[in-house]
């Protein structure tokens, strides 16, 4: 049984159910229906590239393109530095990054996120997520709060609950590979 009140534990325990399903199933999200509902031309939308098992956000990211919305990457350099979500042109080529991460060169323009494609390690059905323990979205989404919070994951990555720290904000959907999850 894992100790759900134990952040590290969770984060293991989601990891390798993730990584069980992804080998079985691939780790596509396909774009949910009502996540086209809040793109208009000219946002910005804050995607990810996936790492290792994480759910892949590229089907979303690409709906956002064709609805006429700027796409940005976040661009680490360290745990304690804040993460900058940084302007990329589907074209251009990525950077390697710490944590085996692909991101736009450290020189490409600053953008203000309007929604942000955020992944996690573990979500519940409430909307709360635990990410990789850094504190990076945490602390994007202090400095977005008017930006929407769209946690994208596979279904494998669900738990009962999570332990909520002060600062967790709670996402405001999540897309997995199989249904769209709101309040
Ligand atoms: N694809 C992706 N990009 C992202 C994140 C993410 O979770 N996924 N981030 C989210 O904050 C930020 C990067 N922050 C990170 C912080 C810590 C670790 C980390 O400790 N990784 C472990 C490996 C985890 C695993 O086994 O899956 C490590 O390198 O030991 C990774 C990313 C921004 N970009
Ligand atoms: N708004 C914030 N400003 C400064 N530090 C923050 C803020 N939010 C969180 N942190 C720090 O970041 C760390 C977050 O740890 P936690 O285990 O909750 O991350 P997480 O849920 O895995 O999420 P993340 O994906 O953001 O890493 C904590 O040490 C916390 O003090």
């Amino acid at each position: 049984m894992i100790d759900l009140t134990d952040k590290s534990a969770i984060r293991a325990a989601t990891r390798a159910a993730r990584a069980r399903f992804v080998a079985a199933h691939g780790r596509v999200v396909p774009c949910p229906a009502p996540f086209r509902t809040l793109l208009s031309h000219g946002l910005t939308v804050a995607s990810y590239v996936p790492v290792g098992s994480e759910a892949d956000p590229m089907a979303l990211a690409r709906v956002a393109v064709e609805a006429g919305c700027a796409i940005a990457l976040p661009h680490v350099v360290d745990r304690a530095t804040p993460i900058r979500f940084l302007a990329w042109d589907t074209e251009a080529a990525l950077a390697a990054g710490p944590f085996g991460l692909s991101q736009p060169h450290h020189h490409a323009a600053e953008l203000e996120p309007d929604i942000i494609l955020t992944p996690l390690v573990a979500f519940t059905r409430a909307l709360d997520r635990l990410g990789q323990g850094a504190g990076h979205y945490d602390r994007a989404f202090a400095r977005f709060p008017d930006a929407k919070r769209i946690g994208v994951a596979l279904s494998a990555q669900e738990v009962k609950a999570l332990p909520v720290d002060p600062w967790d904000m709670p996402l405001h959907a999540i897309a997995t590979e199989r249904e769209w999850i709101t309040a």
